[in-house]
């Protein structure tokens, strides 16, 4: 073992340099995945299934550049597929060698592109304090620009425009290139949208996520001087989870490493789940190709799961035709049978799997922070939040209605914006009159009106605003105490922290007063939000502050930048969806991980319950009628049933509403994928199967098949009876939901007692069933709690 240590040295370390490597890191690992660590040469692909160790590799492989290969930190840049697993593997690396590793660049692609920009801004022709438009500016830039062109918003949606041009950008395709070869009138609107976009950004000095790695590309080509500088500077690039690289990524890595550099990229192809980013799998396949002298290494043994699960996972993803066959085994055993349940309707489901959580945890001691429920689409979380919220089951949902992309986190965001960038439109023209300060529709207008014929940005025709024609007094004086607002962040923001910023420009807007004020119960949770944001800046300014730290410890000052309100954005607008998971458990107890298949990638836990799997869900009714879609799908199913280790279970619901109707589903087609004897089923048939002579099996939510279902959500005979059936109040019910809970009704004086915030007295109470409110005086804190929801009861 210790000839693997003695490796020649490609620089000459100084003597003190050599210090002997920890033993510990090639420990644990077996012959392919040391070699993987240990090679040295300049293009090394690691292809490999699900849990085989790839991301432990690239990790390891990086504490050894460090420890035993001299490489100064310095010189290393990894590129994860998220921010979160960035944090880890940079935490992981530090445990290994020493906190020196905080010195590394372990990224995302966009992070490392808004780096080099900052840094090479003069070079790449951008104002030094360019914003970063993420996928919902975007969007609405776009639907300014469609307005503008006046399309037809029925033929040619804001969202779709928005869609097309990120595939272009991803592609590397420029306005100008897409506009000269453009055909029939589709693409011609394209192409006007396109230009126009482009150019409104470009007014606003603001880049879209898109345009962070295409700007890169552009530099680095049309740089040569710039290009070879980080050539010197990275030696060693390497990429984790690259089978979901787009073009525009790879030419960006290809440049990166150049003729010198050393490159190690690990991925799966079977684990290709972002075609509709413009990830192209073309990237792994192929591989070897584009680069002849690459060393590739197999890794066939996986960790992570049973034997059972595993075969599972061959057995779907087996049914691909464009694939390379690969060999996937583990040494743990058969393990648990996967469970099967087959549930009437998605509440039924969700039923199920929260008393089974229940159960697991009870006596099997399986602790909540050990499972995930997986589903397809974001909206599938709704049923299960309720029904752990009624099972007093902690839990936490990773997308959704994400943190940042609730209205309150964004107008928040969009000051700090307006700040760092007084070009920036869209975020101006959100908080305009947010809070209202008397800024109406038309005096925007009129801003607008004189910012395009002076040919200045709105945030410049602001300071003219008197010269608008048409404009009210009332209105220049309230734009004029704008503006002061805005100059006096901007002022403050030269010296104070992004926290205090964010605090500074909440209360004198008024915006949080604005909510405090509110008596509507949904702006209780609106401040917190603010709250928790205020918290995220300052998590942030520690961070960096650590890493000052440091950095003033190893005499290289420059490597970190301070707290800025400016880096502060960055690290926000950055923030990827899978980023969403809570860190605020450390030890695991906690809680349940609700999330979509699309967020599971490269995460594992024990348990883990695959949801929903009927045709038109999951395979996506988008995807069934083509087969390269299909195949998209059936590599998700098998990245889903990859992060299992112990335990998997898969479910069905028979019915489920879709558009607020009730529809039958078919079962996926996943499910006969998988061989039977590694399934068992618990319950395999709808219950009510005479109402019907189709349950459980075709139909899609027509003529008969409806019928049975409509009569679950009315006050009908059927609804009676079922009521009955299942020992219920009818009268109570007016949907299917409900016939899963009761709401308490509650008097003012009553006393009761909350799962979270315990023991309290009600002050007020309003609305009636679904709508019933109470508000509660917990001693600590007084709230309106939507009883529905609330794991409440009454004493
Ligand atoms: N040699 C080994 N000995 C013991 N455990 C290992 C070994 N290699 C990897 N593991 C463990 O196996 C699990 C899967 O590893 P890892 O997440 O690196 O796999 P992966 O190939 O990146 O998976 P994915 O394709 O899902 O991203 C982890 O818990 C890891 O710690
Ligand atoms: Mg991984």
């Amino acid at each position: 073992m210790h000839a693997l240590f003695e490796v020649p040295q490609s620089r000459s370390p100084e003597p003190s340099a050599q210090r002997p490597p920890k033993p510990d890191l090639l420990a644990g690992l077996n012959g392919p995945q040391r070699d993987a660590v240990t090679h040295e040469g300049r293009l090394l692909l690691i292809v490999a299934g699900a849990g085989s160790g790839k991301t432990r590799v690239l990790t390891s492989r990086i504490a050894y550049l460090l420890a035993a290969r001299n490489v100064h930190p310095g010189e290393i840049i990894a590129i994860t597929f998220t921010n979160k697993a960035a944090g880890e593997m940079k935490e992981r690396v530090a445990r290994l060698v020493g906190n020196r590793a905080r010195l590394m660049w372990v990224s995302t692609f966009h992070s490392a592109c808004v780096r080099i920009l900052r840094a090479e801004h003069d070079h790449a022709g951008l104002k030094s304090t360019f914003s970063i438009y993420d996928a919902d500016d975007s969007r609405r830039l776009m639907q300014l620009v469609a307005r503008e062109l006046d399309l037809d918003p029925k033929r040619y949606p804001a969202r779709g425009l928005a869609a097309q041009v990120s595939n272009l950008k991803n592609e590397l395709v420029d306005p100008e290139a897409f506009a000269a070869a453009a055909k029939g009138p589709a693409e011609r609107a394209l192409a006007e949208a396109y230009t126009l976009y482009q150019q409104r950004l470009t007014d606003a000095h603001a880049l879209d996520f898109d345009d962070l790695i295409m700007r890169v590309v552009h530099l680095l080509q049309s740089h040569p001087e710039v290009a070879e500088t980080y050539r010197r500077r990275f030696r060693h690039v390497l990429v984790d989870e690259y089978q979901d690289t787009n073009h525009a990524q790879y030419v960006l890595i290809k440049e990166l490493v150049g003729d010198t550099g050393e490159l190690c990229v690990v991925g799966d192809a079977d684990q290709s789940i972002y075609a509709f980013r413009g990830a192209t799998i073309r990237n792994i396949l192929e591989f070897e190709r584009d680069f002849p002298d690459a060393h590739t290494i197999l890794l066939e043994q996986n960790y992570r799961s049973t034997q059972t699960i595993l075969s599972a996972a061959n057995a779907v993803i087996g049914r691909n035709t464009e694939r390379k066959p690969k060999r996937l085994w583990s040494d743990q055993g058969a393990g648990e049978q996967i469970v099967g349940y087959v549930a009437d309707t998605e509440h039924a489901e969700a039923d199920w799997v929260a008393r089974e959580i229940d159960r697991l945890a009870d006596t099997e001691g399986v602790r909540p922070g050990d499972v995930a429920v997986f589903y397809r689409t974001n909206a599938q979380s709704r049923v299960f939040e309720e029904m752990f919220i009624r099972f007093g089951l902690p839990y936490k949902v990773v997308g959704g209605v994400r943190f940042y992309e609730r209205k309150e986190v964004r107008d928040a965001l969009a000051y700090l914006r307006a700040v760092v960038n007084d070009d920036d439109t869209v975020n101006i023209r959100r908080i305009l009159n947010t809070p209202r300060r008397g800024i109406g529709d038309r005096a925007e207008a009129c801003v607008e009106a004189l910012a395009s014929r002076e040919r200045i940005s709105f945030g410049a025709a602001l300071r003219r605003a008197s010269e608008a024609p048409g404009i009210s007094t009332r209105a220049v004086n309230a734009i004029g105490e704008f503006v002061t607002l805005l100059d006096e962040l901007r002022a403050m923001a030269e010296t104070a922290l992004p926290e205090e910023v964010l605090e500074a420009a909440l209360e004198r807007s008024g915006y949080l007063s604005e909510i405090e004020e509110s008596t509507d119960p949904q702006e209780a949770g609106r401040v917190e939000n603010l709250q928790e944001l205020v918290s995220v800046a300052r998590e942030y300014t520690e961070r960096a502050e650590a890493t000052i730290a440091v950095a003033a410890e190893q005499g290289d000052a420059t490597a970190a930048p301070p707290p800025t309100v400016a880096g502060f954005l960055e690290q926000v607008s950055l923030v990827a969806d899978a980023d969403q998971i809570p860190d605020d458990d450390p030890d695991h107890t906690g809680v349940v991980t609700l999330m979509t298949l699309h967020t599971a990638k490269g995460l594992e836990f024990p348990a883990v319950f695959l949801t929903g799997l009927e045709d038109s869900v999951f395979p996506h009714q988008r995807s069934m009628s083509d087969k390269k879609e299909l195949e998209e799908e059936r590599r998700l199913a098998y990245v889903g049933i990859t992060r299992a280790r112990q335990r998997l279970y898969i479910s069905r619901a028979v019915t489920r509403s879709a558009w607020g109707q009730p529809a039958y589903n078919p079962p996926s087609r996943f499910l006969e994928e998988l061989p039977p004897e590694l399934v068992r089923w618990e319950r395999t048939e709808a219950a009510y199967t005479s109402w019907s002579g189709r349950a459980g099996v075709g139909g899609r939510g027509s003529g008969t098949s409806q019928s049975r279902t409509s009569s679950f959500v009315g006050n009908t005979p059927k609804a009676a009876q079922l009521a009955a059936r299942l020992g219920l109040d009818a009268s109570k019910l007016s949907t299917a939901s409900e016939l899963q809970r009761d709401i308490p009704s509650l008097a003012v004086g009553d006393r009761v007692n909350h799962q979270r915030y315990g023991l309290g007295r009600v002050l007020a109470v309003e609305g009636q069933g679904v709508r019933a409110q109470a508000q509660v005086d917990f001693g600590e804190q007084v709230m309106w709690i939507v009883l529905r929801h609330a794991p409440i009861d009454k004493l």
